[in-house]
């Protein structure tokens, strides 16, 4: 472990990008402190650090779309003021966001060239360049495949070929890897050995350490704002790494004590949901009044199953995990438990109650908690103070509601509570959503939801983008409420979350539950592997049907 920056020796080539005592302030917040970062040409640089630390804000910064308070950016040598993005990219920065920008129903060429015709045009000399790019960086991207076909992994080549057309020479991934299995993220680190090969320079942001330590040259930890210092991936172990960070011991999801009862408490029986199917939108339920519509449930096209008989059975004390390369009927396979979409056929219990046909209301009144998949459209209202957010989609409950009418000043206080225990970082529970970091609306996200005790808790990537601690906390929080009976479906691209909080695992493929895996014995690739839809001699195949019998077991039965 080194402290500082980089040595850089005199007959080295200029750093490509320099920042020198960055400063940023938000009301009440110093976001970036005097940071200072050297990144050198043809590396990979990873930057590292808790949530709220700074990281995407300093990456705003030298993308342009912040300004710095004070300091200064080199790139290549030579000082540099960007006002927008568009000044950035001119100086060949390029940056893939976590949340991809790309237009569905375009082709990958469309998506490309959009924004950027004056380079190639749009025709031959683009398809052409496309292709140069593609093959030089071992991208195999389709010029005319549509978007919405792709999987993550290859939407994700398509952003990085987007910034390469744009002449990007520095490219800055955010959290590049949370999205995708292991197989996946091997295949993109070796895509980022191949820019660096040709001279490019990559930053990234990781919450992951042990791949951080795999592919990057030079790691920077930021913490509170500040840079701490570097790590030499040579030497540094992960939990090295994560005390340097936030100062904890690195967190492991294993436990292997089993709380599972024989009492179901969510049972599903032949879920089979087709596309193009109308949705039923209860905006007013999952918002306080007077809020803007947050349904944005997309119809899809039609003629596919995207639920196709999904049997299952969860029972009260238990994990159930199911894994998937998003895209695979996880959304869908949520929204009907969550009651935004009707199934076409099927059924749906909740504690032995019918609630097939229930508004998001009553089922959130009945103790259904939802973590969604993406906290920016499901999960907050991104532009009211947290505390608002503390009452999104628990208005009718307590302690935000007193005999059906809201209770401003408890939702305020309980808010406090939230943001103490779950260790949201921020001046206030006024500011808005917006104002927080990533991994500090999650952990918002998760103390509203466990705040309620749920019966059953639907967990989409429940740790996605937080830190380290902050995983252990959540994991903490999840297993404990499991002790105390609640019933999980966990859905997470995060695979050793997954094999190691869950006590049953499933695997989803093409909106069919296609195989079974012990969570005690899988490993993160066996599980990749059958993700894709290959079989796997490791796994079995499920028996729908048979797990629908086995939510039939009663209390005294044992399983
Ligand atoms: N637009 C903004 N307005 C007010 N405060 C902000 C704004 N953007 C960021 N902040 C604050 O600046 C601090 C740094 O946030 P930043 O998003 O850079 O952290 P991060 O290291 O990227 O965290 P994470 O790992 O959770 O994504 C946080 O306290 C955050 O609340």
């Amino acid at each position: 472990m080194r402290q500082g920056e980089c040595v850089i020796n005199a007959s080295s080539p200029p750093p490509a990008v320099e920042l020198h005592g960055i400063t940023k302030r938000f009301p009440g917040v110093v976001a970036n402190k005097d940071i200072a970062i050297t990144v050198r040409k043809g590396t990979v640089h990873a930057l590292i650090g808790e949530n709220g630390a700074g990281k995407s804000t300093l990456m705003k910064i030298l993308y342009g779309m912040q300004k710095p308070d004070e300091g200064t950016i080199a790139i290549d040598g030579e000082q540099v003021s960007f006002n927008t993005p568009g000044d950035a990219i001119a100086r060949g920065i390029g940056m893939v966001h976590q949340h991809f920008m790309l237009a569905d129903n375009l082709t990958v060429l469309e998506n490309v060239v959009l924004g950027g015709e004056k380079l190639y045009g749009i025709g031959a000399k683009a398809r052409k360049k496309i292709k140069e790019i593609s093959d030089a960086y071992g991208l195999g991207v389709r010029p005319d495949a549509l978007v919405e076909d792709l999987g993550v992994a290859d939407r994700q080549r398509v952003e990085i070929l987007k910034v390469l057309y744009r002449g990007a020479k520095i490219l800055i991934l955010d959290e590049p890897t949370a999205v995708l299995v292991p197989q996946e993220v091997d295949a993109l680190f070796d895509n980022l050995r191949e820019l660096k090969a040709e001279g490019l320079t990559v930053i990234f942001i990781s919450h992951k350490l042990g791949e951080v330590l795999k592919v990057a040259d030079d790691i920077t930890v930021i913490r509170r704002g500040t840079t701490v210092g570097t790590a030499d991936p040579k030497t540094a172990t992960p939990k090295q790494l994560a005390e340097l960070m936030v100062g904890a011991e690195l967190p492991s999801p294993e436990t292997r004590e089993s709380t599972v009862t024989t009492t179901p408490m969510l049972k599903v029986t032949s879920l089979t949901v087709a596309a193009g199917e109308a949705v039923v939108a209860e905006p007013e339920v999952l918002v306080p009044a007077g809020a803007p519509d947050s349904s944005t449930l997309e119809k899809v096209e039609a003629g596919r199953l995207l639920l196709d008989d999904i049997s299952l059975t969860i029972h009260k004390g238990e994990i159930l995990g199911i894994a998937g390369v998003e895209g695979n009927g996880q959304t869908e396979l949520i929204e009907a438990l969550m009651g935004m979409m009707t199934p076409d056929a099927g059924a749906i219990t909740l504690d032995g109650a019918d609630i097939t046909r229930m508004s998001v209301r009553k089922r959130r009144e009945g103790g259904i908690g939802y973590i969604p998949e993406d906290r920016h459209r499901h999960g907050l209202l991104l532009e009211s103070p947290l505390w608002e957010n503390r009452i999104l989609g628990h208005v009718t409950e307590a302690p935000n509601s007193k005999r059906g009418i809201l209770d401003l000043k408890a939702a305020r206080k309980d808010t406090e509570r939230i943001v103490r225990e779950y260790d949201v970082r921020t001046p206030g529970i006024e500011v808005t959503a917006a104002s927080l970091s990533g991994g500090n609306q999650q952990k918002l996200i998760v103390g509203r939801e466990m705040s309620h005790n749920p019966k059953f808790l639907i967990a989409a990537h429940p740790t996605r983008g937080v830190d380290v601690g902050a995983q252990a906390q959540i994991w903490d929080a999840i297993r404990e409420a499991r002790r105390d009976g609640l019933a999980v479906l966990l859905i997470s691209a995060d695979l050793d979350e997954l094999i190691g909080l869950s006590d049953t695992l499933r695997v989803i493929y093409r909106g069919r539950l296609v195989a079974d895996a012990d969570p005690a014995t899988v490993t993160p690739e066996e599980l990749g592997t059958a993700m894709t839809g290959a079989a796997s001699g490791h796994l079995e195949a499920t028996d729908n049907h048979s797990a629908a019998a086995d939510g039939d077991t009663t209390e005294d039965e044992a399983r």
